[in-house]
C-alpha cells in the first residue's frame, strides 16, 4: 500500500487526524536524558511510544536532526515507527526543493536513505524540480502552499495571473495547479498552516479531498475548531494536524512521556469534537 492508502485507513482505524511532530531541542529534554549520547533517539523513541495510539502520521523535522549531527537517529527513528507501528506513515518534514538533477538525490535521501512515506516539498522552482518526488508514486509529496508563518503573506498572497486566468494569490493557483496538473499519481498533498483558517477554506474549495498538512496548532496558537470546520473533507477527514513543541515538551519532568501523550490524545479529542 502507498502513503494515501496508509494514511486513509489509519485516519478510520484510529479515529485520528493529528500528527506528532518529532522537533528534537535537547536544552528542553528531561533531566533523565543529559548523560545520554543518544539522548536524541532515546527521547523522540519515547515520544512516538507514548503517542502513537493518538496519532495519523509522525512528521520529524531534519533540521533538528541534521543541525545536532544526529541523521542517524533519524533513521533508526524513522525505522523504530515501521517495526513497532506499522501503519502508522511518517512525514519528513525536509521542504525539499531544487533543479531536477539535485532533486533526484533528495527523493533518495527521504524515501531510500531515511525510508520515509512521505517527503515536504517547496514547489517554488517549479514541475520539473517535484518530478522525482512525484513519480514515486507509492510515496506522499507533501507540497507547500500557505505556510503558517507570519510572513507566509509576503510572496504567497501576490497576485498572478497564470496562463490567462483573473488574478488570485499565488498559493490558490499552486493549489489547483497542484490538484489539475502534478496530481497524476494521486500521491500529493499540501502544506496550509492552522494560522489560516480562512485560507484554509479557500484551499479545500479548489482541492476536493486531497490531504492537506497543517501545522501551527499549539506552539503557534491555531484555533483546532476552526480548522476543522473551514478544512475537512467531505468524509470529515482530510486533514493531518501537526503539533510538535506542545506535545514533546507538555511537560519537562520524567512524566514527560505521560504529558506527552495526554497532549496528543486532548488534540484528538479536540478535533474530534468538531469534526
Ligand atoms: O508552514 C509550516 C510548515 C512546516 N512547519 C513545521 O511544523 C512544525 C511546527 O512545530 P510546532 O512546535 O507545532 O509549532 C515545525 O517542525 C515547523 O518546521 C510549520 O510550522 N509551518
Amino acid at each position: 500500500m502507498g502513503f494515501m492508502q496508509v494514511l486513509r485507513r489509519r485516519w478510520k482505524d484510529a479515529a485520528s487526524l493529528v500528527c506528532v511532530g518529532l522537533d528534537p531541542e535537547p536544552a528542553r529534554f528531561p533531566a533523565k536524558f543529559r548523560d545520554d549520547p543518544d539522548a536524541v533517539f532515546h527521547f523522540c523513541r519515547e515520544i512516538v511510544d507514548a503517542t502513537a495510539q493518538s496519532v495519523c502520521c509522525f512528521k520529524p523535522q531534519i533540521a533538528h536532526f541534521a543541525a545536532l549531527g544526529a541523521e542517524d537517529a533519524l533513521a533508526r527513528l524513522i525505522a523504530h515507527v515501521h517495526d513497532a507501528h506499522p501503519g502508522i506513515p511518517v512525514i519528513l518534514d525536509a521542504k525539499r526543493g531544487d533543479i531536477g538533477s539535485t532533486a533526484r538525490h533528495y527523493a533518495a535521501e527521504a524515501f531510500d536513505r531515511y525510508r520515509a512515506d512521505a517527503v515536504t516539498a517547496n514547489p517554488y522552482l517549479g514541475a520539473d524540480s517535484l518530478q522525482p518526488f512525484l513519480e514515486r508514486a507509492d510515496k506522499g509529496v507533501v507540497i507547500l502552499c500557505r505556510t503558517s508563518n507570519p510572513g507566509a503573506a509576503d510572496l504567497q498572497d501576490l497576485m498572478v495571473s497564470g496562463n490567462g486566468g483573473s488574478g488570485r494569490p499565488l498559493y490558490q493557483h499552486l493549489a489547483e495547479t497542484v490538484a489539475r496538473e502534478w496530481n497524476g499519481n494521486g500521491n500529493c498533498a499540501l502544506v496550509v498552516g492552522a494560522t489560516w483558517p480562512e485560507q484554509l477554506r479557500e484551499v479545500r474549495a479548489i482541492v476536493g479531498d486531497m490531504p492537506l498538512l497543517v501545522p501551527g496548532v499549539g506552539a503557534q496558537g491555531g484555533d483546532v475548531e476552526a480548522v476543522v470546520r473551514n478544512a475537512k473533507s467531505a468524509d470529515g477527514t482530510g486533514l493531518v494536524v501537526s503539533s510538535s513543541r506542545a506535545v514533546l515538551y507538555a511537560s519537562g519532568g520524567d512524566d514527560f512521556a505521560a504529558a506527552a501523550a495526554a497532549a496528543a490524545e486532548g488534540l484528538r479529542e479536540a478535533i474530534n469534537r468538531a469534526r
